[in-house]
């Protein structure tokens, strides 16, 4: 899984060490077996987990900012903020989710892994009281643009970053937001579009930059 992991990244550039490469493969591992027992992704082919969890989480490290305050909402069984946090020494990383239990796999995770730079917290979104503090703020397989922006503005510090990761319904769902609403307070930045390397699932990242 290692070798697969490595190769993979290389393949795009992104070139991590092994420790990092070690704790990314156990914490995937530690999230299969624990799925076991409770529901943190409905994926449990350990090769499609890889692709689709690990590969697509690390795949942002060619496209985001490498250090600050991010936030991770909605962030399940920790992605992508784990992964990230895993690779970003200098990135600090909150991690929120409304399930406990969710909460406490990462809590465990950020304890056998020993990720300092890793605080899970168990809260909704709507309760998260972090007035503009944090200078990113990620979003994978959460909700739409409108709530995403709604959830992220509070928290986020004047020209801090949104990150919205989306697959093939991406276009049509950014197309329908601005159609009917103004995206208040963002401002467009950037759109990347790549490839998973296996399935060649299509993936979406768009950056937004709070404005005011
Ligand atoms: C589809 S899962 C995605 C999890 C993870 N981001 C991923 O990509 O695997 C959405 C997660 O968001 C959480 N969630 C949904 N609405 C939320 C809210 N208002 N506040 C906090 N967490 C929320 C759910 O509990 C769930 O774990």
């Amino acid at each position: 899984m290692l070798k697969i992991l490595q190769d993979n990244l290389r393949d795009n550039g992104i070139d991590l060490s092994i420790g990092i490469l070690e704790k990314q493969v156990c914490f995937l591992q530690e999230m299969l077996r624990w799925n076991k027992r409770i529901n943190l992704t409905a994926i449990t082919d350990p090769a499609e987990a890889l692709e689709k969890h690990l590969i697509d989480s690390l795949l942002l490290l060619k496209f985001i900012e490498k250090k600050g305050r991010m936030l991770d909402m909605g962030s399940g069984g920790g992605l992508p903020g784990i992964p990230l946090a895993i690779a970003l020494a200098e990135m600090e990383v909150v991690s929120v989710d409304s399930v406990g239990k969710k909460i406490n796999f990462q809590k465990h995770v950020r304890r056998i892994l020993e990720l300092e730079n890793l605080l899970p917290v168990c809260s909704r979104l709507e309760k998260i009281n972090a007035a503009a503090d944090f200078d990113f703020v990620i979003a994978r397989a959460l909700s739409n643009f409108s709530d995403l922006l709604r959830w992220a503005k509070p928290v986020l510090r004047n020209n801090g970053l949104l990150y919205i990761m989306k697959g093939p319904e991406g276009p049509s769902e950014l197309d329908a937001f601005l159609g009917k609403e103004s995206a208040e307070g963002f401002a467009f930045k950037q759109q990347h579009n790549y490839f998973l390397p296996q399935s060649k699932a299509e993936r979406q990242l768009y950056v937004l930059q709070k404005s005011c």
